[in-house]
């Protein structure tokens, strides 16, 4: 039998994903001793399962839809010839060429202290991984979160893929049946149309439901113009038939017929593994109970990232972790918040949003809301790039941004602006007087805080007459 380790290090950190990663090497870069530990790939499910591959998948698929649209450029459309085995070689060689950033070599190299196997509890203050017995002075959990199966009969008589199955698929799927018109489900419905599958959506809700309905209207024409069918209000209530002839059908009775099965109906968090009660660490229904300084019911011990149960994002998983630098190394309360954090669905065209949606502006600010609007048709890039479809949306309060909302070209490069904005308090007449290089998309939202300004300025009496008295006193 192997004999027990023993370490005590600053800060132990359990998954070594998208939080965990940040955490670990911030911490350690700044001179705490850091034990890293990850149970399954280095990465998390962003870099192996999430983001990067669904990213380069939906690289694939643009290929492929530019060249049956070419035409309008004056180039001949051709019919692609996908080679959906090869996309997804493309997919792999995405993850690897990211793979060293987040390497157990790179962080051995940091410093860090690295153990390939799960974490679980022991004591209030004790984890135990295999054979290592860890005692640190503070615990950041980063465990993440996994697909939701739901119990629907009869799903566990047929394959299936989820986010973590779908990109080792190396055979095409005739015609791909999604349940969840969430964002997973969104971006592989259309990444799979354009790679020349027939796909169905089968939605209990609304598609794009968490988003506004005007900027989601826009996304779902588009997907339903290029062929996806997206049926909505369809909870799956039974699944049936075998591989290559699945059926979903329906609580209103509606059934449909496809070849393979995806599943995207959200997520749970991570938790199993861990024995949280050994160590008083109290949750709710979506994960893990923080305050806002992201601390567990137990005082030692932290919960970032997506198995804390609020915003499930990538770089909401490193926020979280550099508050938790600032608490934990330096002692500086630091809490979280969610008002500057954008998101972005990378649909085409992409949808982003930050701050509030104009419903909440609504609700939060009544009669003091103004609302702005920047339509892509306007813009001389979008126009000369065939992206007119969109627009943006600025909800104003007092001369400051309070939310954006972005569906068009690039949506979620844009955000950016005004997620910095946001955050940072500026005001409108801050970003009027930026200056944008000329063609570029990014005018549109110089274009937003003109459009705050504009009735100021040129409807305006009292600015036409100071503008008449100072033309004539000037030489
Ligand atoms: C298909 C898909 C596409 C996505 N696209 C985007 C996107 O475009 N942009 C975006 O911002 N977000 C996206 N996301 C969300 C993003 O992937 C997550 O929000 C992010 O990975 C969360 O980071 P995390 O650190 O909380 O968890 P993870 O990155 O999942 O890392 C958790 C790690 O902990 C490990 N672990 C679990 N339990 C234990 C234990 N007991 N002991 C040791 N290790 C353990 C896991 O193996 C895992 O490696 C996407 C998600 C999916 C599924
Ligand atoms: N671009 C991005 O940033 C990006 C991309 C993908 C995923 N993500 C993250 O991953 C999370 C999970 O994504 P998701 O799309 O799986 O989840 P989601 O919770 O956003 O959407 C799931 C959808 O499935 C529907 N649903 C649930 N049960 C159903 C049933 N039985 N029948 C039919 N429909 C059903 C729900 O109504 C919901 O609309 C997202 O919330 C997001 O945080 C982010």
């Amino acid at each position: 039998m192997s004999e027990t380790k023993r370490l005590t290090p600053d800060l132990l950190v359990i998954g070594a994903g998208s939080g965990g990663l940040v955490m670990a090497s911030g911490a350690v870069q700044m001179g705490a001793s850091v034990v890293l530990l990850e149970g399954h790939e280095m990465g998390g499910d962003c870099l192996n399962f999430g983001c990067v591959p669904s990213k380069a998948l939906i690289a694939s698929a643009k290929a492929a839809y530019q060249q049956a649209h070419s035409e309008p450029f004056g180039v001949a459309s051709v019919t692609p010839k996908v080679d959906y085995a090869a996309a997804m070689e493309h997919v792999a060689h995405a993850i690897a060429t990211i793979e060293p950033h987040d390497s157990q070599e790179r962080f051995e190299k940091l410093g860090v202290t690295v153990i390939r196997d799960y974490g679980t509890f022991i004591s209030d203050r004790e984890v135990k991984a295999g054979d290592t017995i860890i005692k640190p002075r503070r615990i950041v959990i980063a465990t993440g979160s996994s697909p939701l199966v739901p119990p629907i009969p009869g799903l566990d008589t047929v394959p299936y893929d989820t986010n973590e199955t779908l990109f080792d698929r190396r055979e095409k799927p005739e015609h791909l049946l999604i349940i969840g018109g969430g964002p997973i489900g969104m971006e592989m419905a259309q990444a799979h149309v354009r790679l020349g599958c027939k796909v169905t959506v089968i939605e209990g809700a609304k598609a794009m439901g968490q988003d506004d309905p005007e900027l989601a209207a826009i996304v779902l024409d588009q997907l339903r113009d290029e062929g996806v069918e997206i049926a909505e209000d369809a909870q799956a209530s039974e699944i049936g038939g075998k591989a290559g002839a699945i059926e979903v059908k329906t609580e209103d009775g509606r059934s449909f017929k496809g070849s393979h099965l995806l599943l995207a109906v959200g997520r749970k968090p991570n938790i199993d593994r861990l024995a949280l009660d050994t160590a008083g660490i109290e949750t709710t229904k979506r994960g893990i109970k923080t305050d806002s300084a992201l601390r567990t019911t137990n005082r030692r011990v932290y919960a970032i990232g997506d198995v804390a149960g609020g915003l499930q994002f990538t770089h909401v998983a490193s926020y979280h972790a550099n508050v938790v630098i600032r608490s934990i190394l330096f002692g500086i309360p630091s809490k979280a918040r969610t008002t500057h954090i954008p998101h972005a669905t990378y649909t085409d065209p992409e949808l982003a949003q930050v701050g509030l949606s104009e419903a909440e502006a609504r609700k939060a600010h009544g009669g003091n809301l103004e609302v702005f609007r920047v339509d892509y048709a306007g813009n001389d890039r979008a126009i000369a790039e065939r992206k007119t479809t969109g627009f943006l949306k600025v909800m104003v309060v007092r001369g400051r941004p309070v939310g954006a909302s972005i569906v068009g070209a690039q949506a979620g490069e844009q955000i950016g602006l005004w997620a910095l904005a946001i955050a940072n308090k500026l005001k409108m007449s801050q970003i009027a007087g930026m200056v944008a290089p000329y063609p570029t998309l990014g005018e549109i939202n110089k274009a937003g805080a003109g459009a705050y300004f504009s009735p100021r300025l040129f409807d305006n009496p009292l600015v036409k007459k100071i503008v008449g008295l100072v033309q004539r006193w000037l030489p």
